[in-house]
């Protein structure tokens, strides 16, 4: 049984269909990557799968439960954690304040438990020595850190990551790379939308490309990579 599966997934803004009858399987274990154009819908269709948005029609199911009609802390709190394109830390609290936070709000837990959870979750993401420094302080990769910190510390079984390596250098983006790849290795399932392909493709098992809020590929990556309508119409390339 697949952990998130979407039938038919629908949403528009007027007459603009930015999701157009999606379906997709996610298995348990997979690390799924995400590529489409600039405005292809790939940032509205994780919103739609953490309840940000409401969809016009189809259904969602994670875990093996219908979960199209809960809100986003109901979702949360059954294990789908998110990042977001745009890191929004409380910039006035510290890292570690910010942590606590998400897994308390967000992840449900006691203050004691959520207080050793963020220390894990700081340790793990390479955050621990910035630990007591405001949010609104930190550098780009920082600030990106403290997103998944954010994401991880809710305790997800499901990790969306929203262009998580956008504005980083290629170093960078690799330090964040083997930082997923410790994630994954927990037996975490995520789906990541990047545009930042190179460090996508060190890391999915599979990409799933949309363009006009529908699927346009969909299988194993360098498959994905060397089909002629994607490298058209992504990567701009006559095929
Ligand atoms: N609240 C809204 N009202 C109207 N149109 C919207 C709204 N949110 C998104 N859109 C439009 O929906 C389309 C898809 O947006 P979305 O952010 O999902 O794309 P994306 O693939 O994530 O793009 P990017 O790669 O640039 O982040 C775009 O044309 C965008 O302008």
């Amino acid at each position: 049984m697949a952990l998130l599966a979407l039938h038919a997934v629908s949403k528009s803004y007027g007459a603009l269909k930015v999701t157009d009858g999606i379906s997709l399987a996610v298995e348990e274990g997979e690390t799924l990557g995400i590529l489409g154009p600039n405005g292809a819908g790939k940032t509205t269709l994780f919103n739609l799968v953490s309840g940000d948005l409401r969809l016009d029609a189809g259904r969602i199911e994670y875990a093996g439960r219908d979960v199209t009609g809960l809100a986003p802390h109901q979702r949360c709190r059954a294990g789908i954690g998110r990042s977001y394109q745009v890191p929004q830390p409380f910039g006035a609290m510290t890292v570690f304040e910010n942590v606590v936070t998400a897994a308390c709000f967000g992840g449900g837990q006691s203050e004691r438990q959520a207080w050793r959870s963020a220390c894990e979750v700081l340790e793990e993401t390479g955050l621990l020595a910035q630990a007591n420094r405001l949010a609104g302080a930190l550098t780009l990769l920082d600030r990106k850190r403290l997103e998944l910190a954010r994401a991880l510390a809710t305790q997800p079984r499901l990790l969306l990551l929203d262009e998580i390596a956008g504005g980083l250098t290629e170093h960078e983006a690799g330090q964040l790379v083997a930082e997923l790849r410790r994630i994954r290795a927990r037996g975490i399932t995520m789906v990541w939308i990047e545009h930042v392909v190179h460090a996508l493709l060190a890391i999915a098992d599979r990409l799933f490309v949309i363009d006009f809020g529908r699927r346009l590929a969909d299988g194993p990556p360098q498959a994905v990579m060397s089909d002629p309508q994607v490298q058209r119409v992504y990567l701009g390339m006559e095929g």
